[in-house]
């Protein structure tokens, strides 16, 4: 018998999410049956949409979210002890699936060919991040070389792999982000022609100087005013990928605060603006994958993690996305 924890969310989260929202819980895996494997949990990604779609499910139910495990025990003949899976398992140290009775729901995928590079990217640049980054960047924004791109949440998972993207595909490549480290982080090291902190500095004034010739792309992680400030800064036949709107998502969605009209900017500009979910182009991930791992072994785009240890940490780890702790992918190692 493996005796194993996992956390529950007892309670839907109101404005940003408490510890005691959750309840750790105890208990024993039952013996494998036929197909069954037993996965342990090596790494777990805490991501901004388990606050968004935290109220998807009736609560009490499992914490959700993509993690990398490895199996333990397999009473499957294609998953052999070793095997090394992706799923949206959660928050848990061990767990069961059984692989005959594929549950849709928890994306069971195998991880991609890592070649030497650590497993932890499998929730990161070689798998969610990194496709909504690829996908979301080359296939609704269509940048072309010599283009300007801008992009916030900029020093985050997926936006640092966007400006990397952009900067690969030749254009000129502006990020929004919270600190001065990550400003730095992303001029010295990533290669952005410009950075700012959204916190200090004026947007308008910052972003038209440092876009001399207007903006063609914009990757829009934040929603909120800031968005609507670039939105009315693009040129003809922008480009608007909207990935997310993480300031909104501790808000009450009723009573959040105005931001300006963007109508105006999209009439007369003729801009498209488009939202997706990574999971659209599913089929062709393993495309996204090949490249990324390409660019990241010849140094073309640099990966950074924000490791936090343990399974009783999770919470803090997933509570620093709100206050802006992490710098690129945050993972919790078991
Ligand atoms: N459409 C899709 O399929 C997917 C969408 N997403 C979305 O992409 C975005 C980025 O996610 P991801 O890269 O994984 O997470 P990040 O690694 O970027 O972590 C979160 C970061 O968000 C910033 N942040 C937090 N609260 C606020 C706020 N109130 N205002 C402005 N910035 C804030 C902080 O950075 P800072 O210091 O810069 O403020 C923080 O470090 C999210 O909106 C997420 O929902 C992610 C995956 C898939
Ligand atoms: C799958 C993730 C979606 C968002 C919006 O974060």
């Amino acid at each position: 018998m493996v005796k194993t924890r996992k956390y529950i969310v007892k309670r839907y989260f109101e404005g940003i999410p408490k510890r005691d929202d959750f309840e750790i819980v105890e208990y024993e895996l039952p013996s494998l049956q036929d197909g069954d494997i037993l996965l342990k949990t090596e790494w777990i990604s805490v991501d901004p949409y388990l606050r968004l779609f935290n109220k998807m499910h009736p609560v009490p139910f499992d914490q959700f979210s993509p993690q990398i495990a490895t199996v333990e025990e397999s009473k499957h003949p294609k998953y052999p002890v070793g095997t090394k899976l992706l799923s949206n398992k959660g928050w848990c140290e061990y767990s069961i699936l059984n692989m005959n009775i594929r549950d849709q729901s928890l994306g069971v995928h195998r991880l991609p060919d890592m070649n030497g590079l650590s497993s932890s990217l499998g929730v990161g640049v070689m798998g969610p991040s990194g496709v909504t980054a690829y996908f979301g960047l080359l296939e609704i924004c269509k940048p072309v070389a010599g283009e300007t791109v801008v992009v916030t949440v900029a020093a985050g998972a997926v936006g640092s792999i966007v400006g990397q993207i952009a900067k690969i595909k030749g254009c000129r490549v502006v990020g929004f982000t919270g600190s001065d480290e990550k400003v730095n982080w992303l001029e010295k090291e990533l290669g952005f022609d410009k950075a700012f902190n959204y916190k200090t500095v004026d947007i308008e004034k910052s972003l038209k100087e440092a876009t001399p010739k207007g903006i063609d792309c914009y990757f829009d992680n934040v929603g909120g005013q800031i968005s609507s400030i670039i939105i009315s800064q693009m040129n003809d036949f922008g480009r608007v990928s909207i990935c997310g709107c993480i300031s909104a998502y501790n808000e009450d969605f009723a009573k959040l605060p105005k931001a300006t009209i963007v109508q105006v900017a999209v009439v007369t500009k003729q801009l498209k603006i488009e939202g997706f979910l990574c999971h659209r182009w599913e089929n062709r991930f393993s495309e996204a994958y090949k490249e990324l791992h390409q660019w990241i072994v010849s140094g073309k785009l640099k990966v950074r993690e924000h490791v936090t240890e343990g399974f009783d940490n999770i919470f803090d780890a997933f509570l620093g996305l709100f206050s802006g702790e992490n710098v690129g992918k945050a993972v919790v190692k078991l």
